[in-house]
């Protein structure tokens, strides 16, 4: 996720202005040779350096991280954290007192521009810190500010939603495969099919199922393609998958 983020940063921030340290030694140096930002093996040696400190590791290894920086993260610092389930209320308990925090979860479009946000105000974030946090992460796509008790069910939509999207590519792709299509040709009109559909809704401003019924003939194949989809539990198959994903980003911020 981080280096999703890095990379549509680098498209507003000149790389001399970004940096990044991780524990890996090899991510460091791939981050380096693709963005020329600057690398800190010491995420200590980082915070002294930089203002706005974005925090990408894994929810159970963030409370140790910030144990850590302890005596470097003060109040000048902006922290602001995309880790799933963490609360606000968890990460203040974890940071030196006062110091401003934004809880965010983005999505890995990030990378290309296309990425969707929300972003949740800590209790001592300023109006300019808050706005520093939106043109951040609207530098990498769109970026909505939410009351935090939405971050659970926005982690299950958009933050996990890419990985659901993808299953549905492929299932399209082999299911056009199965029908004799060669694979080239099915990824592209796959692919096509989803972002147009996509920007369909988008643009007209109409619920989906309006679209849906212009492509619904009487007696046609979407009709049949739909009652197959409905008799096999897609809605609700979604409606699962996102009440989990939402129970265990709480989960995640009670560990
Ligand atoms: N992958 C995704 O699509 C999304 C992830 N997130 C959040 O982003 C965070 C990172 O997730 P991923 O990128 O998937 O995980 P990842 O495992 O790919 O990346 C975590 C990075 O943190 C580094 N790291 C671990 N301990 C460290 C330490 N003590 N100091 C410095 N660096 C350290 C690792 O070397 C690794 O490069 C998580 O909190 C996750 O909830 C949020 C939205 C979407
Ligand atoms: O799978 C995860 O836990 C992270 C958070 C949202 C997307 N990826």
């Amino acid at each position: 996720m981080a280096e999703a983020l890095l990379r549509g940063l680098c498209k507003i921030l000149p790389p001399e202005r970004l940096a990044v340290s991780d524990l890996s030694q090899e991510r460091l140096e791939y981050l380096k040779n693709e963005l020329s930002v600057n690398i800190y093996k010491d995420n200590e040696a980082l915070c002294r350096e930089c203002q706005i400190l974005l925090l990408a590791v894994k929810p159970q290894v963030l409370p140790k991280v910030l144990a850590s920086l302890e005596n470097v993260i003060h109040k000048d610092h902006l922290i602001i954290s995309v880790a799933a389930g963490i609360s606000l209320q968890k990460l203040e308990a974890l940071l030196p007192e006062g110091v401003a925090v934004v809880r965010v979860m983005p999505n890995t479009p990030a990378l290309i521009g296309k990425g969707a946000s929300a972003l949740s105000r800590g209790t001592a974030v300023k109006d300019e810190e808050l706005e520093a946090a939106l043109i951040l992460m609207k530098a990498v796509g769109t970026a909505e500010l939410v009351p935090e008790s939405y971050m659970d069910a926005v982690t299950a939509l958009s933050g996990s939603g890419p990985a659901y999207v993808y299953l549905f590519i492929e299932a399209l792709i082999d299911g056009a495969v199965r029908e004799g299509l060669p694979r080239d040709l099915a990824r592209n009109l796959a692919l096509q099919t989803v972002i147009g559909s996509a920007e369909m809704v988008l643009h007209s401003g109409n619920h989906p199922a309006v679209e849906r019924d212009k492509v619904t003939s009487p007696g046609g194949t979407t009709i049949a393609a739909i009652e197959a989809l409905e008799q096999k539990g897609m809605r609700s198959a979604l409606f699962e998958a996102l009440h989990v994903a939402a129970k265990r980003a709480r989960q995640l911020g009670e560990s």
